[in-house]
C-alpha cells in the first residue's frame, strides 16, 4: 500500500456548520436517473422495451421527475423519449428530466427529440473540477465558467425556438457543475451564479443547480459542508431548486445524500438500488425508507418491491444482494438465538396501531411486503426461541416455555446434521416424532369423566384396560387412576392447552385442541404433547403420552 499517493481533496472550513442541529423533517423531491447514469453505466445498455418496462415501474413507484436519457447520444436514446411523447405514455404529473453537455449541437438535437413534450427538465453539465480543468479540457477557471455560461444560453435559445412551433410545452433549466465535490466551492458557487445569471430565475419559476459528487471523495460530513457552504453563498439562492446526486465510490452516498438534506437541499437524484458509474448512483430506496423508519412519508410507494426488483434485476442483469438495506431477502431474517427470543418476545407484545417497538427489526416487514414467516430461521445457531417461533408462525403452536426447553436439543441436533436452515416442514416432522404426535391416539379406546361438586372422576378404556381414579380435576383424576393401576406416585407440573390450526394434525385428520402436560414421575419429569378433537381427549392422550415417553 502506498497512501503516501493520494491527499485529501479540500473542502471548506465550516466552523459555524448548522447541518449536524438539523432534523428531517419531510421527503425532498425525488429524481430517478435509473433511465441515464444507471443505463450509461451497464455493459449492456437498456434496449427502447426495456427502458419502457422500467419507466412505469418508476411511474407507478411514484417518482415526479424521471431523467429519461441522453437523446443526443445515440439513436435508442432518441427513439426511447419520441416514443414516450408520442405514445403518450407520461402522466400529467410526471416530468421528464434529459442530460446533455454545453455542446451546441447535441443541445439542438435534444430539443429535436423532445418535440411536442409537456414540460421536460434540460439539464445541462460541464465539469468545474480541478482535476478535469488541468488534465482533461486543459482550460482555465474563466475559460470553464464560459462553457457553462454558453451551454445555458444555448439550452435558452433553443427553448425559445421550441416555444414556437409547440408553446405549450414548458421548460425547466438544469445545470450541474460535474464533478462539484471536487471542485473549490466558491468556485462552484461562482459558475452557478453565472449560470442563472442566463437564465434569471425567479422564486415563481425556479432553475435547478444540482450538485453531484460524480466520484465520492470526502466523507459524508465534509459533503455536507460543501453544500452548506454553497447554499449559504448562492446569491438569490431562494430562485433555484438545491438538488443533490451522489455516487457511492467510498460506500456513502445515501450518507452523503442524507447530511446534505439537513445541509439545506431540496432534491435528491438517484437510482432503485443503487445501479449507477463504478460502485454505482446513491440508492433511492434506501434513504426513503431511511426517512420511513423515523416517521416520514416518502412518498414513494415501495410497499411491494418484489414486482419492481424483478425488472430493475432483468434490465440491469445485476442481481440484489440478500443484505441489501430493506429490501434483501435475508434483511428482516435472525438466525441466532438470542435475536430471536427478543423478536419473539416483541412480536408478542406489539399491539396494532402502536409504534413499532421490535428490537432487531427496524421496521415492521409487512409494510414492505414481506411476512413474518421469513424472519426466524432455524440453524444450529438458534436457541429454543427460534423453533418455537417458527412452530407458532407456520403450526399455530404456543409451546410453553418447558416444552420449549424440552424440545431445544432435538432442534439443535436437526440443524447440526443439516447444516443449514432447518425447514418448517422437517421442525414439524421432528416435533411429531420426538412427541409421537398422533401416534397411539388409538390405544384410548373410551373415556368417561364425570364432574362431582369439587371432585371428579375418570375412567378410561386403555389398550383393553380399565383405569380409574378421582381428583379435584381429570388430570389429577388421572395421576390417581396411574397410582392406583402402578402404585407408583406421579404430579402434573404444569399443564397447557389451546386450539389447533385445521392443518396441523399429523396423517390429515381433523385436529381441533392440543395439550402440554409437564409430570414428575419415579423415572423423572417428563413433557407429554397430543393434539385430539377436543381439550380433554387431548390432555389425557398427553398424560398418557408422557408416561409412555
Ligand atoms: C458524470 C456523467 O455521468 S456525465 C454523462 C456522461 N454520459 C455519457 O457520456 C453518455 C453518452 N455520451 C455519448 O454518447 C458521447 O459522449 C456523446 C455522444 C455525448 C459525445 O460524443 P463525442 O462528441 O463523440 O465524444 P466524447 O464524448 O468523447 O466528447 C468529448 C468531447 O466533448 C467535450 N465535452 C465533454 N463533456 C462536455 C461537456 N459537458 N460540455 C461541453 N463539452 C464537453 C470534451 O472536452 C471533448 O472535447 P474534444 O473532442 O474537443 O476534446
Ligand atoms: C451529469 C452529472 C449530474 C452526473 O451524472 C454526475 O456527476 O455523476
Amino acid at each position: 500500500m502506498q497512501p503516501e499517493k493520494y491527499r485529501r481533496n479540500p473542502t471548506p472550513n465550516l466552523a459555524d456548520r448548522q447541518w449536524p442541529n438539523n432534523q428531517l423533517e419531510k421527503a425532498p423531491i425525488w429524481v430517478s436517473v435509473d433511465l441515464r447514469d444507471g443505463n450509461q453505466a451497464l455493459a449492456n445498455p437498456m434496449t427502447v422495451d426495456q427502458k419502457l418496462k422500467l419507466w412505469h415501474e418508476l411511474v407507478d413507484i411514484g417518482f415526479k421527475t424521471i431523467e429519461i436519457g441522453f437523446p443526443s447520444a445515440s439513436q435508442p436514446e432518441f427513439d426511447f423519449t419520441r416514443r414516450l411523447i408520442e405514445e403518450n405514455r407520461i402522466p400529467d404529473d410526471v416530468t421528464v428530466q434529459v442530460l446533455v453537455q454545453a455542446r451546441e449541437h447535441l443541445i439542438e438535437r435534444t430539443y429535436e427529440a423532445l418535440e411536442g413534450v409537456k414540460k421536460a427538465v434540460i439539464h445541462v453539465y460541464n465539469t468545474t473540477s480541478v482535476v478535469q480543468r488541468e488534465n482533461v479540457f486543459e482550460k482555465s477557471k474563466d475559460e470553464i465558467k464560459a462553457m457553462a455560461v454558453q451551454g445555458a444560453k444555448w439550452v435558452q435559445e433553443y427553448a425559445q425556438k421550441a416555444s414556437i412551433a409547440h408553446p405549450e410545452s414548458e421548460w425547466v433549466f438544469q445545470y450541474s457543475p460535474e464533478s462539484f465535490s471536487q471542485t473549490e466551492t466558491d468556485y462552484a458557487v461562482e459558475v452557478c451564479k453565472a449560470v442563472m445569471d442566463v437564465w434569471q430565475p425567479t422564486v415563481d419559476n425556479k432553475c435547478i443547480l444540482n450538485l453531484p459528487a460524480t466520484v465520492e471523495s470526502n466523507s459524508p460530513n465534509r459533503f455536507a459542508d460543501q453544500v452548506e457552504y454553497f447554499i449559504r453563498n448562492l446569491p438569490n439562492r431562494e430562485a433555484a431548486i438545491i438538488s443533490i446526486h451522489t455516487h457511492n465510490d467510498r460506500g456513502c452516498a445515501v450518507a452523503a445524500a442524507e447530511l446534505s438534506l439537513l445541509a439545506g437541499a431540496d432534491r435528491i437524484e438517484g437510482t432503485l438500488l443503487g445501479n449507477g458509474e463504478r460502485t454505482g448512483n446513491m440508492d433511492i430506496v434506501t434513504l426513503a425508507m431511511n426517512l420511513y423508519s423515523e416517521g416520514i412519508d416518502p412518498e414513494l410507494d415501495f410497499t411491494s418491491p418484489k414486482k419492481w426488483i424483478e425488472v430493475v434485476e432483468e434490465v440491469t442483469q445485476i442481481t440484489t444482494h440478500p443484505r441489501h438495506p430493506w429490501v434483501g431477502d435475508v434483511v428482516y431474517t435472525a438466525y441466532s438465538g438470542s435475536h430471536q427470543d427478543a423478536i419473539r418476545k416483541c412480536l408478542l407484545k406489539q399491539k396494532n396501531g402502536q409504534p413499532w417497538n421490535v428490537a432487531y427489526l427496524p421496521i415492521d416487514p409487512k409494510d414492505i411486503g414481506r411476512d413474518y414467516e421469513a424472519i426466524i430461521r432455524v440453524n444450529s445457531q438458534s436457541g429454543k426461541a427460534g423453533s418455537a417461533f417458527v412452530l407458532a408462525q407456520e403450526y399455530g403452536l404456543n409451546l410453553p416455555k418447558w416444552v420449549q426447553l424440552d424440545f431445544a436439543p432435538v432442534a439443535q441436533k436437526l440443524a447440526e446434521e443439516k447444516g443449514g436452515v432447518v425447514s418448517h416442514i422437517d421442525l414439524f416432522e421432528a416435533f411429531k416424532a420426538h412427541y409421537a404426535l398422533g401416534e397411539n391416539n388409538d390405544q384410548l379406546e373410551n373415556y368417561k369423566v364425570d364432574r362431582n361438586g369439587e371432585s371428579e372422576t375418570v375412567q378410561l378404556e386403555i389398550s383393553g384396560e380399565i383405569w380409574a381414579g378421582q381428583g379435584q380435576g381429570t388430570l389429577s383424576a388421572l395421576c390417581d387412576a396411574y397410582q392406583k393401576k402402578t402404585g407408583a406416585s406421579i404430579d402434573v407440573i404444569d399443564y397447557s392447552e389451546h386450539a389447533m390450526h385445521q392443518n396441523a394434525m399429523p396423517d390429515g385428520k381433523d385436529a381441533q385442541a392440543i395439550a402440554y402436560v409437564y409430570l414428575d414421575t419415579p423415572q423423572g419429569k417428563t413433557v407429554g404433547i397430543a393434539m385430539a378433537q377436543d381439550t380433554v381427549s387431548a390432555m389425557i392422550l398427553a398424560a398418557l403420552s408422557g408416561l409412555q415417553r
